[in-house]
């Protein structure tokens, strides 16, 4: 025998009946089977909204009753053939009088006790499963109609009432057996010995169901809903949640406890005492295996779930005075139960200074005040402090059977937290060892969930969660490298990136999904995008509240490089190619780096130099391993590169500046490149990773900048006045190769001073063979003395530097594992 019971929205219409008779008439094949129904979707709301409606003298009830009426007429006609209405019909009429009859005596005298209420709830599954039973007989299922009330035996506790199982076992064993054939049983509803009616609280179908199942000694109970199973978390709040294949009745308990509101603990109890599965199943996917739930915790994962609850507050009983001192729990804990107080989670310091509880945030007040009445004294005295409350709390809870006697679980539940900067406020955990609770901040609930599920259920496979400020040539690249590389990282590398956040000057957006990277909107070609506002950027990265989210900026802005304090101090890494934070002041410089450090986040901006060529890795490592930096002699600038190797080819300057523009080699203003700024900063960046005090006003920059040139306003209006220069340029030219050299444009450092300008080079310099946009760094230490270490390759352009911002994002990927 199974029994299979179906909720509110599985019978709410047409549709979705008839995929629940799919359903029947397939198991019915396998076996026996019993059906438990509730009230159609919604019909209990209604009815208890009208019985109130009417207590307050609210003649609107007459409108809803009438509007429920109708809806259950309809499902007659739509369900049976209409010779074969009449009787239902009349059924339906007669209960829906007997429900105005009802109303109006409420209406009458004002009064609607518990006792009434239940009467009036009954009949949402007395006319659902009678319906059901009748549309099923259409269907060729000769079907017996059961009000449960005639078996259930229940105390008169309304509303809530207790069941009487030794009773109630023998008279639902004994109609089953004098009537033969499939029943149709109405959940939720029972009653007294005395025949009053009554209901059994919340999830009282499932408790109907379960009671069958134990009476009957069922093979399996099978709870079919609108959701596939008990997920690992709430999928409102956890975009990754997946179904729980099998969970211990322990354990699918706790997680109902803390949230998990597909199964109401208090329902499984029959089952469970005899052992019965319990299979929570998809009304609208049938074939999904949906959750088991049994007496078994088979090895495998060791957290089944991660479920929270929010809406709590903690209260924090401190004082001297409370050390040692016996009874003082008893006073707590009894004086809460005293005014019904419901307490959530216990945490006590073993210098007993201090306890700490969570409870419901509707109890504070009354917590707080009978707390302070019974330790009035105390408090007066000194030897407490009042009631701390420390509001808008949740509890994030990892549920699992396993990890009982089995080390690491909590280890990598505080790291995950940790590393994501949520602050954990209390612990607990109960010495079955069947939850870990922690307390956070309510605004980090989601990240809370998100960086836990992560760590549990999905660390084999990262998730990185990108906000992309500055769109241009570096960015776009960046975007479409992602997306081309997508599938290749989560097969072969096990991450995954998503981008949530983009902006570039004017216009911001966001995606909660993550943006399609294949064909990735640009920031104002979306109808609701904002205006870019960096604050709101921030603080919207920091109200999705992801794990593992990364900050990358791609643009070349003082106002972006300005907020990189904002964003460690919110735990969030930055990958950045903008030199701009690095080469401020070396007090900014050390304090980010700091900062990140405290932070326990990473700042990388290998393509601050030279782009993708492993520059600043190489020497922070040179560095590490103790070496000293003596001299480094570097050609730094891409653009600066290809504009004097292209000279030779006999070309005007100002065309070669203009295509280095547009080959992507340039500064956004190329008067950056040109006027030897672009370089000094690298250099000012690499003497500081050699540990150098290097300040800007160490370095002599020679401007390659026409003076007049300086003063344009636009770079249109800077190109156009750089034309009558280029004769200038190439007479230094003319003069270099006259002496078989070529000109470069370089930095040297050395002694803790850096100059940057032209030199002109013969062939004995490597610098002479350099082309295009090419980059070469000669890093002259203690260990690479005789022979500089050397680093050539492209140093500008598109694809070389996305690519090194890209490498950088996936460093994070791997270092937070
Ligand atoms: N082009 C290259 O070869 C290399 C570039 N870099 C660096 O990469 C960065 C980006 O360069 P490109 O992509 O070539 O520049 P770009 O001018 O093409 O793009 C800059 C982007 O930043 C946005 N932006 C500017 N100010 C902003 C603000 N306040 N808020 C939001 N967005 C803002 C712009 O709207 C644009 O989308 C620069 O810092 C550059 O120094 C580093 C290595 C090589
Ligand atoms: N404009 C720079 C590229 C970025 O750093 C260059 O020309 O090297
Ligand atoms: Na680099």
């Amino acid at each position: 025998m199974k029994i299979l019971k179906f909720g509110g929205s599985s019978v709410a219409n047409r549709e979705n009946i008839k995929k629940v008779f799919q359903i029947i008439k397939s198991r019915q094949k396998e076996g026996e089977i019993a059906l438990v129904f509730s009230a159609f979707g919604g019909v209990t709301e209604v009815l208890l909204k009208s019985a109130r409606l009417a207590n307050e003298g609210d003649k609107s009830y007459l409108k809803d009753l009438k509007t429920l009426e109708e809806r259950h007429l309809d499902m007659v006609r739509e369900l049976i053939p209409i010779q074969l209405q009449s009787s239902v019909l009349t059924y339906v009429k007669v209960r829906f009088n007997e429900l105005e009859d009802l109303f109006h005596g409420i209406f009458l005298i004002k009064e609607c006790s518990p006792r009434t209420l239940d009467y009036v709830g009954s009949f949402g599954e007395r006319l659902s499963a009678f319906i059901l039973a009748e549309a099923l007989k259409v269907e060729g299922l000769p079907a017996t109609y059961l009000d449960a009330r005639e078996v259930i035996r229940t105390s008169a506790r309304f509303g809530n009432a207790k069941v009487d199982f030794s009773a109630t076992n023998d008279l639902i064993l004994d109609y089953f057996h004098t009537h033969p054939g499939l029943k149709v049983i109405t959940g939720f509803i029972a009653s007294t010995a005395k025949g009053e009616t009554t209901t059994l609280g919340r999830s009282g179908s499932d408790y109907t169901a379960a009671i069958f199942a134990s009476a009957l000694d069922a093979d399996c109970l099978e709870i079919w809903t609108d959701v596939s199973g008990v997920l690992t978390s709430d999928p409102r709040l956890v975009y990754t949640a997946f179904t729980i294949p099998q969970l211990s009745y322990n354990e699918a308990m706790e997680l109902s406890h803390f949230g998990a509101k597909v199964i109401f603990p208090a329902t499984m109890q029959p089952a469970m005492k005899k052992d019965i599965p319990i299979y929570i199943k998809n009304t609208f996917e049938p074939e999904n295996p949906g959750t088991l739930i049994n007496g078994d915790a088979p090895n495998g994962k060791i957290i089944k779930g991660i479920s929270s609850l929010s809406d709590v507050s903690l209260l924090n009983i401190v004082g001297g005075g409370l050390i040692e001192v016996v009874g003082v729990s008893h006073r707590v804990f009894g004086a809460l139960a005293d005014a019904g107080v419901n307490v959530i989670l216990i945490s006590q310091a073993s210098s007993e200074h201090s306890i700490c509880i969570a409870i419901q945030s509707a109890d504070v007040a009354i917590a707080k005040e009978v707390i302070e009445k019974e330790f009035l004294t105390e408090i007066r005295n000194g030897e407490m402090d009042p009631v701390l409350v420390v509001p808008d709390m949740a509890i994030v809870a990892a549920v699992g059977e396993n990890m009982k006697h089995n080390p690491g679980a909590s280890g990598r539940m505080f790291q995950a937290l940790g590393q994501n900067n949520v602050n954990v406020y209390a612990i607990a955990q109960g010495s079955s060892e069947l939850n870990i609770s922690a307390v956070v901040s309510r605004v980090d609930l989601q990240k809370a969930l998100n960086a836990l599920h992560e760590a549990f259920f999905l660390s084999d496979n990262k998730v990185l969660h990108v906000f992309l400020v500055g769109v241009g040539l570096i960015g776009k690249a960046l975007i479409k490298m992602i997306a081309n590389q997508r599938e290749k990282l989560q097969r072969e590398n096990l991450l995954d990136i998503h981008i949530h956040g983009l902006a570039n000057s004017r216009f911001m957006s966001f995606s909660e999904d993550g943006f399609d990277l294949k064909n990735c909107p640009m920031p104002g070609e979306n109808g609701n995008d904002q205006a870019m506002d960096l604050e709101k950027f921030t603080q919207i990265m920091d109200d999705m509240n992801f794990s593992n989210s990364v900050f990358v900026d791609c643009t070349a802005s003082q106002e972006v490089a300005d907020i990189y304090e904002r964003v460690l101090e919110a735990k969030v890494p930055i990958v950045t190619p903008n030199k701009k934070a690095n080469s401020g002041s070396l007090e900014r410089y050390r304090a980010l780096k700091k900062l990140a450090g405290k932070r326990g986040v990473k700042f990388l901006y290998e393509t601050n130099v030279a782009a993708g060529l492993p520059v600043i890795n190489t020497l922070q490592d040179l560095m590490l391993s103790g070496d000293k930096v003596v001299r480094i002699e570097a050609v730094l600038s891409g653009s600066m590169n290809y504009i004097f190797s292209e000279l030779e080819k006999g070309l005007p300057f100002s065309d070669v500046v203009k295509v280095a523009k547009e080959k992507g080699y340039t500064e956004p203003d190329p008067r950056d490149d040109l006027s030897g700024m672009d370089v000094a900063r690298k250099i000012l960046i690499l003497g500081r990773e050699a540990e150098q005090d290097l300040h800007f006003e160490d370095i002599t920059i020679q401007s390659m900048v026409p003076s007049d040139c300086e003063k344009a306003g636009s770079v249109e209006e800077f190109f156009e006045k750089l034309q009558a220069h280029d004769g200038e340029f190439t007479e230094l030219l003319q003069e270099a190769s006259s002496k078989g050299q070529k000109l470069r444009f370089m930095a040297i450092l050395e002694n803790g001073k850096a100059k940057v300008g032209l030199g002109s080079f013969d062939n004995s310099h490597p610098f002479y063979n350099l082309k295009g946009s090419d980059n070469m760094i000669l890093f002259t230490t203690e260990r690479y003395f005789d022979f500089p270490m050397i680093i050539r390759g492209p140093g500008a352009g598109a694809d070389v530097t996305a690519a090194g911002v890209f490498a950088d994002v996936i460093r994070l990927g791997n270092y937070s594992r």
